[in-house]
């Protein structure tokens, strides 16, 4: 009942299919976006209190009910570092998989690989970053290491014919290092989709860029790795994720990593915020006129259900907004 009422108010405010409106003033963008919904894992990762495993699961199948293309389910990294995706073989093994989307999850190392696996991995993601100070923190090992690790679990993914995402990290700035050369981005992008990527996630992990910050990365980086083989990952803390997101997808990137409710934050990250919320990646999408397959309505359910589960208010200005309706 409360959902039908819902279901009206958000019709009369025009949301539930929103026009789109003219993008001659915004220059040349994508017909079509892949949203890559992190929330489940980057999302959920940081949270201190361990969240009941059915709880991700309902999770990961209201996102699915919702359409998200790609929906990265969990990491198998060590419980001791990550306590809180401890339960990720449970996790995959519990949800339902719908036809048509993709639930990777984030494996590290070979270890993570072949766990995944057993659990019943169909897809994977390896860790890169633009600096050797976050790859110590992060994954405990330098860069050439961590390519090394890479290269072991893209060979293990190949002769499976398992499709392997990589992530850089840190590309507008590192909570170690502080600047970051978008020479230095570009190089990691390219050893990462040289080796076997299939896509490159370029990370904002503390959220510190801006536009221009963002075009000249994504201009260094777009010489050495085809854009569409680009995906932007952008982290809210300055308020700059959706107008970043934006600066990309002028650029010609057409994959967008966002988090349901803006939950998120990197455990060795400290002070980064959540992810771009994905209810507002898609309203801003839906009103460029750009299309997902994403139904709104259904993703704003899916972010309230996090967000009482974790007794907290939504991130996402489109849910809050709406809400009041
Ligand atoms: C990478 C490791 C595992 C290396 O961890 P390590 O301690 O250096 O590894 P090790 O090989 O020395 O092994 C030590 C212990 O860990 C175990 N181990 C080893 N590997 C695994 C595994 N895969 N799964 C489960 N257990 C594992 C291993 O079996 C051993 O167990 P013990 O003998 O002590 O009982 C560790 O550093 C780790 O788990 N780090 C956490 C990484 C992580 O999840 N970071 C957050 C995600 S990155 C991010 O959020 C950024 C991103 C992607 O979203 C993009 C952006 O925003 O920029």
């Amino acid at each position: 009942m409360a959902t039908a009422r819902k279901a009206m108010r958000l019709r009369l405010a025009g949301l539930e299919s929103l026009r789109a409106v003219s993008t001659s003033t915004v220059g040349t963008l994508p017909k079509r976006v892949k949203i890559v919904e992190v929330g489940p894992r980057d999302g959920l990762q940081n949270e201190k209190d361990i969240i009941p495993t059915p709880v991700k699961i309902k999770l990961i199948d209201m996102l699915s009910e919702a359409g998200l293309p790609v929906i990265e389910a969990t990491s198998f990294v060590s419980p001791k570092w990550v306590p809180q995706l401890a339960d990720a073989a449970e996790v995959l093994k519990g949800i339902q998989r719908f036809p048509g989307i993709n639930y990777p999850v984030l494996t590290p190392n070979l270890k993570g690989f072949q766990d995944a696996v057993a659990a019943g991995a169909k897809e994977v993601a390896v860790l890169g970053a633009a600096s050797e100070l976050f790859t110590k923190k992060n994954i405990n090992c330098s860069l050439d290491e961590s390519f090394q690790r890479s290269d072991e679990v893209l060979k293990a993914a190949q002769a499976r014919s398992i499709p392997v995402r990589g992530y850089v990290s840190c590309v507008l700035g590192c909570p170690y290092q502080g600047k970051i050369s978008p020479a230095k981005v570009a190089e990691v992008a390219k050893k990462l989709y040289s080796m076997g990527c299939y896509e490159i996630s370029l990370g904002d992990t503390i959220g510190v860029g801006t536009p221009g910050v963002m075009k000249d990365m994504l201009s260094a980086v777009m010489h050495e790795v085809p854009v569409t083989a680009l995906a932007v990952h952008c982290h809210d803390t300055y308020g700059q994720a959706l107008a970043n997101t934006l600066m990309a997808l002028q650029m010609g990137v057409s994959v967008v990593d966002s988090s349901v409710a803006g939950l998120g934050g990197c455990p060795y990250a400290q002070g980064a915020s959540g992810n771009l919320a994905t209810e507002d990646l898609l309203y801003m999408l839906a009103g460029l006129g750009i299309h997902t397959g994403v139904n709104l309505q259904k993703l704003l359910e899916a972010g309230t259900f996090i967000s009482k589960a974790l007794n907290r208010k939504t991130s996402s200005k489109v849910a809050q907004a709406t809400s009041k309706l």
